[in-house]
């Protein structure tokens, strides 16, 4: 059996007094795929949010390898995360925005080599000197990938990582996914396309009104 990474226990959440994650309890193993699916609001997103600390719980305990999120550690130290409102500078081209994140994480060094790599693994032109507002929503999507992948950390969570990807972004996107496991990655992902989570899970979570209603194991 393989190791939990990720552990909610009776996580609860609320804004202006109306509960918005409800006794949320889940724990994710090392080297799986997790689908997160439900409707618009159901709590996928503030779940990937309180598992990297941004979000404090009212209730409950976060515990991502081993560490207390927001008792131990203010922030899970090794995730990689794609999540849409956190974006990119637009007025930086791809390799801009990768180095100057790089340079936040201290990982200066190995820069240039990894980002160009990286660009080309997410199926981006690393010579492409355009500005990302210029980008279209599938590139900035595939950009939002490789700043998740940036770090090589081992859990990774990507938020609507099918929003605005064509068919072959979408093809592209479950060969990704499978090429992470098969490199040793925890991945949590939500969608609301039920056949591409079915195609990339070990393991779904299906959300509704801030609690889990239902699993399935694939
Ligand atoms: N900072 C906040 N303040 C108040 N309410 C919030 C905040 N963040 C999220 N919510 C509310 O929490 C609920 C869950 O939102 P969340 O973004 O987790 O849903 P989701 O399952 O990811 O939905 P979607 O599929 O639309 O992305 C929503 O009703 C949302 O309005």
């Amino acid at each position: 059996m393989s190791q939990i990474v990720v552990e909610l226990r009776h996580v609860n959440k609320k804004f202006k007094r109306k509960n918005i994650l409800n006794n949320v309890n889940l724990k994710i193993y090392e080297n799986h795929v997790y689908g997160f699916s439900g409707p618009n609001g159901a709590g996928k997103t503030l779940t990937f949010k309180t598992i990297l600390g941004f979000i404090k719980p009212n209730n409950g305990d976060v515990i991502v390898e081993g560490k207390f999120i927001r008792k131990e550690v203010m922030f899970a130290e090794n995730i990689g995360f794609s999540i849409q409102e956190y974006g990119v500078l637009g007025d930086k081209t791809a390799t801009e925005n990768l180095s100057l994140l790089n340079i936040l994480n201290n990982q200066v060094e190995t820069a240039d080599m990894n980002i160009q790599q990286l660009l080309s693994y997410v199926g981006l032109d690393p010579n492409n000197k355009d500005k990302v507002k210029h980008y279209s929503l599938g590139m900035k999507q595939r950009l939002s990938l490789a700043v998740a992948l940036l770090n090589d950390n081992k859990i990774l969570i990507f938020d609507e990582p099918t929003n605005a990807l064509d068919d072959s972004g979408q093809d592209f996107l479950v060969a990704m996914i499978n090429d992470l496991k098969l490199k040793g990655k925890t991945i949590l992902i939500s969608s609301h396309d039920k056949y591409f989570l079915n195609q990339v899970s070990d393991h779904i979570f299906k959300f509704n009104e801030g609690t889990i209603v239902g699993e399935q194991i694939l």
